[in-house]
């Protein structure tokens, strides 16, 4: 049974503190054998990935056969049935209609003082993709990561995934290829992550890593923060939906199950101001959890972090939800546009009831990678934005130099930075020297 809360209880706060505070991931202490690997692959490069590709993914690979050859990657692109091929192409199509419109525009503009200002977004220059191996690899997130980099204008893109035993997923073949990547490697782990970090002769090192993992990987993403950009450590799927009891049970039963179903430590909610609907929503979901196919993770994660949470009215729901800051936020009420100025902290938010969650994970559009443990309270999903860096530009005349220079000179001296103010001071003179 999932947790059960009424905000008109007396012990409304304590419980709803806990429901935040609730931990959902487990942090085995992976940190040294990490830092172990990286150094490794740091100090021998191609023979350690190899060395460590045989141990943990029971792979002989060369340092020629680290990388797909184009030849591979068309003979697995070729078992893809047509309309798988076609639902990748027309995700891929929209995904990156979506990021264009995201691109950020250059600024430059002269001041009142005659300074001109501005700043310029540039790409940069390669990125690194970690895609999970295994039966845990979305070609979904896929192009989820690569189409942003690609239309930021990022030139050179990497991926490693993981083939253990030799399997590689074909649909993540042909994603990488319709996203425009040709650089993919058999290589996972922490070992991948060092490699893109640091390079080896096989694989150069990339500036930014994006993707998801296991703790391995995350833990070396967090070890190379520094040396390279990293996107975001992505937690367990959430789902919080508001409904009202004007709903399809059933739906929001399978909107809820659609996160469940990633993960043992996914968590979905439900607030609504309708106990009837509430009632109706659980008896649907433990419906579905007797056939759905995943039943035994999503079951676990119900059962575990679910919760049902009854209030008064949608204005208070709306409070909650920016308490809980989800990852993916459904609004599902008779005025959906109503209720969403008042939402501060969401990741990804879905409005009415023809907008599933599943449909942002694949299709609508927008990204899917997304913060995850309340961090929507601060942070953004991803963008071409992390693939932009913003860089200032200004120009002085002498005029503005006469207009302004001088207080930089007294705040130079204020913070008895001699040259700083004399570098000022001397084209000030020189102009005053002027005829
Ligand atoms: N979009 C998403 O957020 C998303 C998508 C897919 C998967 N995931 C997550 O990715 C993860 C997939 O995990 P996975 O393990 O199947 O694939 P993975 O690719 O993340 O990890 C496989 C690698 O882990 C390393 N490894 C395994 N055991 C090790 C050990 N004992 N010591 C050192 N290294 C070891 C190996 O190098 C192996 O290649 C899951 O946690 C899943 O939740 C998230
Ligand atoms: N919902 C996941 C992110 O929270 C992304 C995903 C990939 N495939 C299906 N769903
Ligand atoms: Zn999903």
């Amino acid at each position: 049974m999932p947790l059960h809360l009424n905000s008109q209880s007396a012990d409304f706060e304590q419980a709803f503190t806990a429901l935040l505070g609730m931990k959902r991931e487990d942090s085995p202490d992976v940190d040294a054998i990490v830092a172990d690997i990286i150094a490794d692959v740091r100090g021998r490069g191609d023979a350690a990935l190899i060395e460590l590709t045989a141990r943990f993914d029971k792979m002989d690979l060369t340092p020629e056969t680290l990388r797909f050859s184009d030849a591979e990657i068309d003979a697995l692109v070729a078992q893809v049935p047509a309309e798988e091929a076609a639902a990748l192409q027309l995700a891929a199509d929209r995904i990156r209609a979506y990021h264009t419109a995201q691109m950020p525009q250059d600024a430059r503009w002269t001041d009142e003082a005659g300074a001109d200002l501005g700043w310029r977004w540039t790409a940069l220059s390669a990125a690194g993709l970690y895609v999970p191996g295994g039966l845990a690899s979305y070609p979904s997130s896929l192009l989820m990561n690569a189409i942003p980099a690609k239309v930021a204008g990022v030139k050179r893109l990497a991926v490693t995934v993981p083939t253990p035993g030799g399997a590689a997923n074909p649909l993540v073949l042909l994603a990488a290829r319709i996203a425009g990547v040709d650089e993919v490697y058999r290589v996972g782990g922490a070992q991948a992550i060092a490699a893109l970090a640091y390079g080896t002769p096989t694989i150069p090192p990339v500036d930014k890593i994006t993707g998801p993992g296991n703790a391995f990987v995350a833990a070396a993403k967090r070890r190379v923060f520094g040396k390279v950009g990293i996107d975001m450590i992505a937690g367990p799927s959430e789902i919080l939906v508001i409904a009202d009891g004007d709903n399809n049970p059933e739906w929001i039963a399978l909107d809820l199950m659609s996160q469940a179903e990633h993960d043992a430590s996914a968590q979905s909610i439900l607030i609504t101001d309708s106990p009837t609907f509430a009632q109706a929503v659980e008896d649907a979901v433990e419906r579905l959890l007797t056939t759905l196919t995943r039943a035994d993770i999503a079951g676990a994660s119900w059962r575990d972090f679910g919760a049902i949470i009854l209030v008064r009215d949608m204005a208070e729901a709306a409070a909650l939800s920016n308490r809980i800051a989800p990852e993916h936020l459904e609004i599902c009420t008779a005025d959906p546009e109503a209720l969403l100025p008042q939402i501060e902290h969401a990741g990804a938010i879905f409005l009415g009831q023809w907008t599933p969650e599943a449909i942002g994970d694949y299709i609508g559009g927008p990204n899917h990678v997304l913060p995850t443990a309340r961090s929507a309270r601060f942070s953004s999903g991803l963008s071409v934005m992390d693939f932009l860096k913003r860089t200032t530009i200004a120009r002085m005349t002498p005029e503005a130099l006469r207009a302004i220079g001088p207080a930089a000179e007294v705040l130079a001296a204020s913070e008895s930075l001699e040259a700083h103010g004399l570098s000022v001071t001397a084209r000030l003179k020189s102009l005053n020297a002027a005829p």
